[in-house]
């Protein structure tokens, strides 16, 4: 069964009222829920510990809810479990990479994975690694690239797939700035072809420009959701020069009840 929403678009993800965590006494994630549309960037963001790396592992799959559900492309992994997994790709905030695989075949590995048509393929990558200035890199072997030529690799990987739902934890952390550029520009490029993307991270200015819509965690819970200026009035920041920073740290400061002890 697919949910639709009411203008008959199906969410490319849908977690509803999702409530899990590692044990079931003190569950990390309360009554949460998260809707990605095709086409559109939603950004994930909380302080460390709010949650957002649980909510990902329960949508890639790796922990069931304890009460709710997560539905990509319209199904549960439960009813479909190949159109659940091959809807999405995700990259980690630590590359994980075949030792002995060069950057080349990591991206036929895909390809190959993900069943893409090879000559379409073969272009993409070749655009991909000109987007990422990785042309030179294609045939060596991962113990030889820097820790951002890595986090490129994977995101190349993820890119190359375009599925409907494209979850990227913390992509801008060890990026020289012209990748983090590059891959703001491919990431609009997907997004503009139609895929959801979840993008988590701390950097704030990069979703306030990028992101389509937010869903701010704190313990758990989401504290505000909407587009950024939304996201901004919810935290009472009238002050047009007002930034995404500002209105997280009110929204923070509101929900631990004006204090922010630690
Ligand atoms: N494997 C685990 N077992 C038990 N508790 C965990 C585990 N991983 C995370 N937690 C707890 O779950 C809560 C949420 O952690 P999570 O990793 O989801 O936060 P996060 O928002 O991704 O943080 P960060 O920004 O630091 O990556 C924290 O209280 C954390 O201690």
């Amino acid at each position: 069964m697919a949910l639709k929403q009411e203008n008959g678009v199906v969410p490319a993800l849908q977690m509803s009222k999702l409530t899990g965590g590692y044990s079931q006494r003190r569950p990390v994630l309360h009554g949460v829920s998260i809707t990605a549309n095709p086409g559109e960037m939603v950004g994930l963001i909380g302080l460390n510990g709010a949650g957002k790396s649980t909510a990902i592992k329960h949508i890639l799959g790796l922990m069931a809810p304890q009460s709710g559900e997560v539905r990509i492309s319209g199904v549960t992994l439960e009813e479909n479990r190949d159109k659940y997994r091959s809807s999405t790709a995700y990259v980690p905030e630590q590359p994980s990479l075949f030792p002995n695989l060069t950057v080349k075949e990591h991206l036929q590995w895909t390809a190959m994975s993900y069943n893409l048509d090879k000559n379409s393929a073969i272009a993409r990558m070749d655009e991909l690694a000109v987007t990422f200035r990785m042309t030179e890199a294609l045939n060596a072997l991962p113990g030889t690239l820097s820790k951002g030529m890595k986090q490129k690799v994977m995101l190349m990987n993820a890119l190359l797939v375009s599925p409907p739902l494209l979850i990227i934890d913390e992509p801008f952390l060890g990026l020289d700035p012209l990748a983090i550029r590059g891959l703001l520009n491919a990431l609009e490029e997907v997004r503009a072809k139609g895929s959801a993307i979840l993008l988590s991270s701390h950097i704030l200015p990069a979703l306030e420009r990028q992101a389509n819509r937010l869903v701010v965690l704190h313990r758990g819970n989401i504290i505000a959701g909407g587009t950024p200026r939304e996201v901004k009035a919810q935290a009472g920041c009238t002050n047009p020069e007002s930034t995404l920073d500002d209105a997280f740290e009110a929204l923070v400061i509101a929900a631990e009840g004006g204090n922010l002890g630690g």
